[in-house]
């Protein structure tokens, strides 16, 4: 109800009116740094959205000076913060990552960096100490209370901010490897759970928050994407006896693909049933995708 719904070709014209449409130079540029995304998306889905960040952030930076001036302060320069939600392989990074690339082309002065709330999981040994290593991505497995602390020491722009790193690689937290932002102007936040409403803390992560993004689409198809993703994930660790997935790789493939179903059905389907989806309706715009990661429609929130 409180949205308006736009077909793909409706929403592809959006972006001529008063914003130049990405070059073919620069689409070679971003092909060959994001070669996932089709770059008819970039063209047809991406660079409106990038206009309508533009609008967004322009405002913000209106609305940000504004409020100095009301106060008698000069302090109005806090990042313009983006959230990306969705299911677990929906494609939430991969279109972080186009966006962060498409903002830093858009303006080359600022400072646009990214993070995933992954490093906010609790490492695997803590969530065996609480019994909860199967619930991975489940709220209870991230430390909420870290990931709000980091939002705020980025919003008010204090320093150099530090967050720890996960790796799908080793299925944990990376000891002693960190990210760093240093000063964002535009701070990209991706994860399956920066909608979600808080347990026990009085404030949400998206309060943080100046525009959100949710990634949607028919869970069967998320299935197929989160089993290709594992399929590419084996390819390489065969090679590393450190990898999580190596005794998978260099075994029988149907039983690593059945594991990998098990845990899609038991685990990443549950959680987007009950904790993800219900956080759709709070994002001010929704990409929804069909086959082959096709964006069919756009939705942006009204009010
Ligand atoms: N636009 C796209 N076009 C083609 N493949 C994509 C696209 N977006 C994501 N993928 C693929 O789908 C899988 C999941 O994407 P990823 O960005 O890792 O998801 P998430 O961050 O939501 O878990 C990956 O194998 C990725 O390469
Ligand atoms: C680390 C994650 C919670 C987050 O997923 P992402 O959005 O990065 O794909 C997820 O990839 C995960 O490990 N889920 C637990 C079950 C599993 O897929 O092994």
């Amino acid at each position: 109800m409180n949205y308006y719904v736009f077909p793909r070709s409706e929403w592809a014209t959006f972006h001529t009116r008063n914003f130049s449409s990405v070059t073919d130079a620069e689409l070679d540029q971003l092909r060959s740094l994001n070669d996932e995304v089709s770059m008819q998306d970039v063209k047809d889905i991406y660079s409106p959205l990038r206009h309508l960040i533009h609008v967004k952030y322009r405002d913000y930076q209106t609305a940000e000076f504004n409020l100095s001036a009301f106060m008698g302060e000069h302090d109005y320069n806090h990042p313009f913060i983006i959230g990306i939600a969705g299911s677990v392989a929906v494609g939430k990074s991969t279109t972080a990552r186009l966006l962060q690339l498409m903002l830093s082309r858009a303006y080359p002065d600022k400072r646009v960096q990214m993070i995933t709330t992954d490093g906010f999981l609790y490492p695997n040994a803590e969530l065996e100490k609480r019994g909860i290593l199967d619930r991975k991505g489940f709220p209870e497995s991230y430390n909420m209370d870290l990931l709000i602390h980091f939002l705020n020491n980025v919003k008010n722009n204090t320093g150099v901010v530090r967050a720890p790193k996960y790796s799908h690689q080793i299925y944990d937290i990376v000891p002693g490897v960190e990210e760093v932002l240093d000063h964002p102007d535009i701070l990209i936040v991706e994860g399956i759970n920066v909608l979600q409403l808080p347990t026990h803390e009085p404030i949400y992560v998206s309060d943080y928050f100046d525009l959100s993004i949710y990634v949607d689409a028919d869970p069967e198809l998320i299935e197929q994407w989160y089993l290709e993703r594992f399929g590419m994930l084996l390819d390489t660790a065969f090679t590393d006896p450190t990898n999580y997935y190596y005794q998978y790789a260099i075994g029988d493939r149907k039983v690593a693909f059945d594991m990998a179903r098990d845990v899609w059905d038991k685990v990443n389907l549950v959680n987007l049933n009950d904790y993800i989806l219900p956080t759709k309706n709070r994002a001010d715009v929704i990409l929804h995708k069909t086959q082959n990661h096709v964006i069919d429609q756009v939705s942006l929130r009204k009010f």
